[in-house]
């Protein structure tokens, strides 16, 4: 038998999410700027020869069959024919369902990493549309770079960030994307914007006030983190972030989190903006 082998899932924030309309399937249309973080899931994964799909950790409220790790390597084996299987080790760091991407992140890891170790040779951009069959957020950490994204988050350009250190809170709720998505609340026409517009600060997140209205914590969070910086919430939430300019800022802040906030209790991390995936040059671009 050989070795488990250890790739890291980074999680990622959206720095503004706009909405800007609705497809006829009912998917929103959105702009968003993604920014990988160094704050990773990691999972460890061993070839197997027989073909099974083996997740041999436990992860609370996430039954094996729908794993979105377990479900990336079966598509991976349908799409390709492949005969060989896997067993899978994760150790979750990012909260699930806090809007940092941590089960995206993980199943594109899953495509990235079998596909090596698998030796499938499919291409980036293949693994790219692939991986949008498990979720819109797949995509981005398949790309690999800090990416400007439209359509429903696939129309990926790379994009360049300043080097940045985040404070991030998540609160202890169960935020649904799809929830918050289907919400009569939620603006959906939000003029097109522009990268210029995106460098002067004037973008926002259409998805925070009707997250704010259903969790007051999450409100709570951002008027909490606020008396530091202009804070804003990632995604679908209930992750909140502000940007600081050095890890000593950033951990003096970290080190003022209250326990809870509003009542409940809240997550609370730094972590430092990324470049590159650090399994970007796993696979071939074309
Ligand atoms: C909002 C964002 C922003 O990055 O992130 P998260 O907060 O989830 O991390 C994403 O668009 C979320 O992506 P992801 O979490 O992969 O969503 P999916 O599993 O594809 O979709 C969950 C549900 O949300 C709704 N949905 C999702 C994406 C989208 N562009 N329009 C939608 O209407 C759909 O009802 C869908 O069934
Ligand atoms: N490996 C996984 N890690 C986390 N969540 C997973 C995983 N596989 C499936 N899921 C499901 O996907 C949902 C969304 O997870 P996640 O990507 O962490 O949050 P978000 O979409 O808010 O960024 C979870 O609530 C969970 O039910």
């Amino acid at each position: 038998m050989t070795d488990f082998h250890t790739y890291p899932a980074p999680a990622k924030i959206n720095l503004f999410l706009h909405i800007t309309g609705q497809r006829a399937d009912g998917y929103h249309l959105l702009q968003t700027v993604f920014r990988l973080l160094d704050f990773s899931d990691t999972l460890q994964l061993r070839v197997r020869e027989d073909g099974e799909v083996n997740r041999i950790t436990d992860v609370p409220g996430v039954p094996a069959e729908r794993d979105l790790c377990v479900r990336a390597a079966r598509l991976l084996q349908q799409h390709t024919g492949c005969k060989r299987g896997v067993d899978i080790k994760i150790e979750k760091r990012i909260p699930m369902g806090g809007g940092l991407g941590g089960g995206s992140s993980d199943a594109a890891t899953m495509l990235l990493a079998l596909n090596h170790l698998w030796d499938l040779q499919l291409d980036r951009q293949t693994l790219i549309t692939l991986g949008l069959q498990l979720g819109a957020d797949v995509p981005v950490f398949v790309f690999g770079q800090n990416a400007w994204a439209e359509g429903v988050g696939e129309k990926l350009s790379p994009i360049s960030l300043n080097p940045a250190w985040y404070v991030l809170l998540t609160p202890q709720v169960n935020v649904s994307t799809a929830e918050v998505f289907a919400s009569k609340e939620l603006t959906r026409d939000t003029k097109l914007t522009t990268i210029a517009d995106f460098s002067r600060g004037m973008v926002h997140n259409d998805l925070e006030t009707v997250v704010c209205q259903q969790h007051p914590t999450v409100g709570a969070s951002l008027s909490w983190l606020n008396q530091f910086s202009p804070a804003r919430m990632s995604g679908s939430g209930a992750s909140v972030f502000i940007s600081v300019d050095s890890q000593a800022e950033a951990e003096a802040i970290l080190a003022q989190v209250p326990s809870k906030i509003a009542g409940l209790p809240v997550f609370s991390c730094v972590a430092k903006g990324l470049e590159k995936h650090p399994l970007y040059d796993l696979v071939k671009n074309v």
